[in-house]
């Protein structure tokens, strides 16, 4: 259903989405009020421990499951409220997939170009001559273009997710989604399946969020979201910025989720290395929030250890 986002200019916007699944009369809450914000053309990741709710949210995303209560919109979709008819219209023309199992997202009797080719002559979008301008443009982009005429069992690893991840693109789908693309793949190849994910969303335009429990991912995409106990909780920002010696140097900064409540995680790090816990003391400060170890009142500032100061971040216990 494309209706007006409460914020038009998101790709991806969820606000306080929850999923909670009910087995045998055992509640699990997957995901507890998650907020996430992706712009147009983004490239972000997203990362967590093993069921923080990553999957959970990629398969709301994808539209394959409904979330308890929240909101999501993707491209304008409110994936709350789409009928059968638009579901499938929103999978088909709106968002691409990349699995994790490479045996998932390729047909095995087919060869890369005509897996490629598959979702365009399923949407009937474009004629043959298109169609194979197209599949070639694809494998070139993702660097696959001697795979062309070889079936998936006579495809690497890395060279099955390059060409799932054309035939995921193949319609120009506006959002592109891969839950795990490296997580069978060894470190040299998943760089190599990321700079094409890279190139893909440089290339089309593509916004595109990368689901994965792997730390690596973090190097190649501007920005990385950790998803904790299924809230959104940190951010990194990454941007090249050229010195006054003229060389260009990569800045990572690091950014607290704070939610509509005023609720913030304060890094793990931090609160170990401060011994922070049950209650900490703050101070409001004119461009910032100061928190102390101690539940004691503080009569100056000198007694109590002061928290490393992450940028642009008020910090507070939630
Ligand atoms: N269909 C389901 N039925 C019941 N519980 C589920 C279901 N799917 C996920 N869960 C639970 O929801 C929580 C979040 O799971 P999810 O798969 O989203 O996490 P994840 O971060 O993707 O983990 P992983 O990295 O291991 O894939 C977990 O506690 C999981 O057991």
């Amino acid at each position: 259903m494309m209706t007006t986002p409460p914020a038009a200019d998101a790709e991806i916007l969820c606000e306080d989405l929850i999923r909670v699944y009910v087995t045998e009369g055992v509640e699990v809450q997957a995901l507890q009020g998650l907020d996430l914000r992706v712009e147009r053309g983004d490239l972000v990741a997203l990362v967590g421990a093993s069921g923080s709710g990553k999957s959970t949210l990629l398969t709301i995303l994808s539209g394959l499951d409904r979330p308890t209560a929240g909101t999501a919109f993707v491209a304008g979709w409110d994936v709350l409220r789409m009928t059968g008819a638009q579901r499938r219209a929103y999978r088909r023309d709106v968002v691409g997939f990349a699995w994790q199992q490479t045996a998932r997202n390729l047909l095995p009797y087919l060869t890369a170009a005509e897996n490629v080719a598959l979702p365009m002559v399923a949407t009937r979008t474009a004629r043959l001559r298109e169609r194979t301008a197209r599949v070639d443009e694809l494998l070139e982009v993702m660097g696959v273009t001697h795979c062309r005429d070889r079936r998936p069992a006579e495809l690497s690893g890395g060279e099955q997710q390059r060409v799932a991840i054309a035939t995921a693109v193949a319609n120009r789908p506006r959002v592109l989604l891969a839950d795990e693309p490296t997580g069978e793949l060894d470190e040299e190849t998943s760089a190599d399946v990321l700079e094409a994910i890279r190139h893909v969303n440089e290339t089309f335009g593509t916004t595109t969020l990368i689901v994965t429990h792997d730390p690596l991912v973090a190097d190649h995409v501007r920005r990385t979201v950790q998803i904790r106990d299924g809230r959104t909780s940190r951010e990194t920002l990454r941007r090249t910025a050229v010195g006054e010696d003229g060389h260009a140097r990569l800045h990572a900064e690091e950014f607290t989720v704070i939610d509509r409540a005023g609720r913030l995680q304060l890094p793990t790090e931090y609160v170990e290395q401060l011994g922070l816990r049950d209650r900490v003391r703050l101070g409001l400060e004119p461009d910032h929030v100061r928190v102390h170890a101690g539940t004691t009142p503080s009569t100056g500032h000198a007694e109590a250890p002061q928290a490393p100061q992450a940028p642009q971040a008020s910090q507070e216990e939630s």
